[in-house]
């Protein structure tokens, strides 16, 4: 299980052999003192190097293994034992050095990388502490807030982070191995002291209280997300209808229209809940090949979770009757309103008396596809995200004439997928996307002002963001935003005259988008948006100077003079305006609670969970802080609405700031009175 071998005359090698990741069993924690004893003793040994067979150095502990009754030699001595060795030892790490695997890397003089490879302390998403030496040793080497970090989330690291940190002495593109060897030999007869990390004092942090505090807010965050993931199965509608009084129709069958990325994501999502499908998509091309791409996702799911692939639950069809005797419908064609009304009258014809009919629309007005209807009351939005079968977030949309039973049928199915449902109201955009307005819009006008593309997302994703506003926007496609700016009559072409306008309809615009729009940069999709891919449909951003360009020229036409944005007016600017728009939404009664609101931008939009969601987040920066930075932009821009601070943000300042849980009551307040 460790093998003690020689190489370089002077080093000892020692191998960890557990395949595959070479966990700690009781026989590698034996090979290896064994292995260290044998090396220590031996005087033609200077120098000691570790490392693990396969290219994985160690993947910690053997899970296995746990239980009451732990046979083998304990941890503890094992790695005191190497750290005092009288000889240097060096990790040589590569694949994974996870949870007891860092801790024994840690407890070596020296830690040589892989470029490959990935570090953490995974223990706390096991319920355990890293106690092999994991808390006492990683801050005295990286430091307090960092180690905190890496404990509490038990995130891996790369070896590029971890050397930025310390973590690792040195990280090579080559053998692991042979670099580790040729650094044993070069530190061979060194004094230790300095490199014993136990040795090292414990560093002294002037602000430890805040520190610590920081690491509790995220643990307040987590708790609350928690919570509110179960909040929002407790619906209820302006009318007082609830979840508690709406009683869900059983859903047998099911059909999906429209077999495009959605409706394909959507079919597999039913499918693999259980529910048997009816497919329909009227181009015959369209159809087969959904029904391969379903088919192939089906497959890779059913393989990946071990169980039999749902296929036989689908039907397809490229005719529409083939609904006729489903118990409820999801539509999900072209995002056109004078489709999707035609779609809805078909339906209504067909359907058998009782079936729901659901949208898909991200946008569109529900109410208007109601009203095609001969009963309104069984319509309702199922906004998914996509990809449909994976992300987790539904927004159940209501319109002004839903039947709660109807809502609680969708919000049911939505549970049945296995998605967190979000009962909303019927405002342009939903929830989700009517707040991502404003967010969006500052980012642009960011741009105007002198930041760049790089410049935000960097912000934004160092907040936590898996991706900044413009990498994001270049993965959805930048086409879907100016289809609607034109439907909207917001985007005009630039045309020859180069005259260029910043105000619609008495607001500020930034026709940015539009002119990269006009310059068929759609993002990813065409290779090339507010960065360069390489090719269509590639996948990692580059800076782009030809959006440096464009910049400059723009500021200079319309006499902008660009200044420097700091990462803090960034943030306050996309995601105070985001929050205010939230704030209003709840001021309106489109949302029924902050937690909704939250749940939507965690679930959906990657608003990172440690932050609660937009409303928690608000909360902890404090209300006053956020109304006081809105007042002041907004006295800046006067032009921009979206900067204005809502009512209900005043009010929950001047009612003390009271915690999230207790808005309901202000908001309920203000929502009589208008
Ligand atoms: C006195 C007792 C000694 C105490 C020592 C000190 C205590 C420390 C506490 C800990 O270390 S807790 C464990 C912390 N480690 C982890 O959580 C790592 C978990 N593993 C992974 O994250 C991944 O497996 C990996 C290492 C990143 C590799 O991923 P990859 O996708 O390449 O392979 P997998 O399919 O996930 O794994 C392959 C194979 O190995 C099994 N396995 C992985 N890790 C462990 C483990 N720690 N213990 C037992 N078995 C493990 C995994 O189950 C697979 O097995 P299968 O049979 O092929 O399914």
């Amino acid at each position: 299980m460790a093998q003690l071998s020689y190489v370089s005359g002077s080093v000892g090698l020692i191998t960890l052999q557990n395949p595959p990741v070479n966990v700690l069993s009781a026989a590698t924690r034996q090979g290896i003192m064994e292995s260290m004893k044998k090396a220590l003793n031996d005087p033609k040994v200077k120098s000691v190097v570790i490392c693990g067979q396969n290219g994985v150095f160690c993947a910690g502990a053997d899970i296995k293994e746990f239980g009451p009754n732990i046979s083998g030699p304990s941890i503890v001595p094992l790695i005191y034992d190497i750290e005092v060795a009288n000889k240097p030892v060096v990790a040589a790490i590569e694949g994974s050095a996870l949870g007891g695997g860092l801790e024994l890397a840690l407890t070596c003089h020296y830690r040589i990388a892989h470029s490959k490879t990935r570090l953490g302390l995974p223990e706390v998403t096991l319920g355990l502490l890293p106690g092999a030496g994991g808390t006492q040793l990683l801050p005295r080497l990286i430091g307090i807030p960092a180690s905190l970090e890496l404990i509490t989330t038990g995130r891996h690291i790369t070896a590029a982070e971890a050397l930025q940190l310390g973590l690792v002495d040195h990280v090579t593109q080559s053998d692991t191995v042979d670099s580790a060897v040729k650094f044993a030999l070069s530190v061979e007869g060194e004094p230790l002291d300095s490199r014993r990390i136990s040795k090292r004092p414990c560093p002294h942090l002037p602000d430890l209280d805040a520190v610590f505090e920081a690491v509790m807010q995220k643990a307040r965050a987590l708790q609350y997300s928690f919570f509110a993931q179960r909040a929002v199965g407790r619906w209820s509608m302006p009318s007082g209808a609830s979840w508690n009084t709406s009683k869900a129709r059983p859903v047998h069958r099911a059909a999906v229209l429209g077999l495009g990325t959605m409706g394909r994501g959507i079919t597999v999502a039913l499918a693999q809940a259980g529910v048997s499908v009816v497919a329909v998509e009227i181009q015959e091309k369209q159809l087969n090949e959904a029904r391969e791409h379903v088919y192939a996702t089906l497959e890779r799911g059913a393989q990946q979770s071990g169980v039999s692939p749902s296929c036989a639950n689908i039907t397809y069809s490229h005719d529409i009757q083939a609904v006729a005797d489903v118990d409820l419908v999801i539509e999900a064609v072209l995002e056109d309103l004078s489709l999707k009304e035609k779609v809805f009258q078909q339906l209504s014809a067909i359907c058998k008396p009782g079936t729901l009919l659901c949208s898909n629309t991200s946008s569109l007005d529900l109410n208007c596809l109601a009203s095609q209807t001969k009963n309104p009351e069984l319509v309702v939005g199922m906004h998914f995200f996509a990809p449909a079968h994976v992300m987790k977030l539904l927004e159940v949309v209501y319109g002004s004439k839903s039947s709660p039973e109807a809502v609680a049928t969708a919000m049911q199915l939505g549970k049945k997928m296995g998605k967190i449902s979000v009962a909303v109201g019927n405002c342009r955009g939903f929830v989700g996307n009517r707040m991502l307005k404003p967010y969006i819009e500052q980012s642009y006008f960011l741009l105007e002002e002198g930041a760049t593309p790089e410049l935000v997302d960097k912000a934004l994703e160092e907040f936590g963001f898996p991706m900044g506003v413009f990498r994001m926007s270049d993965l959805s496609g930048l086409d879907v935003g100016w289809r609607v700016r034109k439907e909207d009559g917001l985007a005009e072409p630039v045309g020859t005259s180069g005259q260029i306008t910043r105000l619609r309809g008495g607001r500020r615009y930034s026709p940015l988008g539009d002119i990269l729009c006009e310059h068929g940069r759609f993002g990813q999709k065409t290779g090339l948006g507010w960065y360069q891919y390489g090719r269509p449909g590639g996948r990692v951003a580059k800076s782009d100077p030809w959006v440096f360009n464009l910049l400059e020229e723009y500021r200079a036409r319309l006499g902008l003079t660009a200044r420097p944005i700091d990462q803090q007016e960034v943030l306050e600017r996309c995601l105070y305006s985001l929050i205010n728009e939230g704030l209003c939404i709840l001021e309106e009664g489109f949302a029924s609670s902050p937690e909704d609101i939250d749940v939507i931008y965690v679930f959906g939009y990657g608003w990172p969970k440690h932050r609660g969601g937009p409303m928690f987040y608000a909360s902890m920066v404090g209300l006053a802080t956020v109304l006081e930075r809105l007042d002041h932009y907004y006295r800046s821009n006067p032009d921009v609405p979206s900067l204005k601070p809502c009512k209900l943000l005043r009010q929950l300042v001047a009612s003390g700031s009271p915690p999230v849980h207790k808005w309901k009551e202000i908001t309920k307040k203000i929502q009589n009175r208008l």
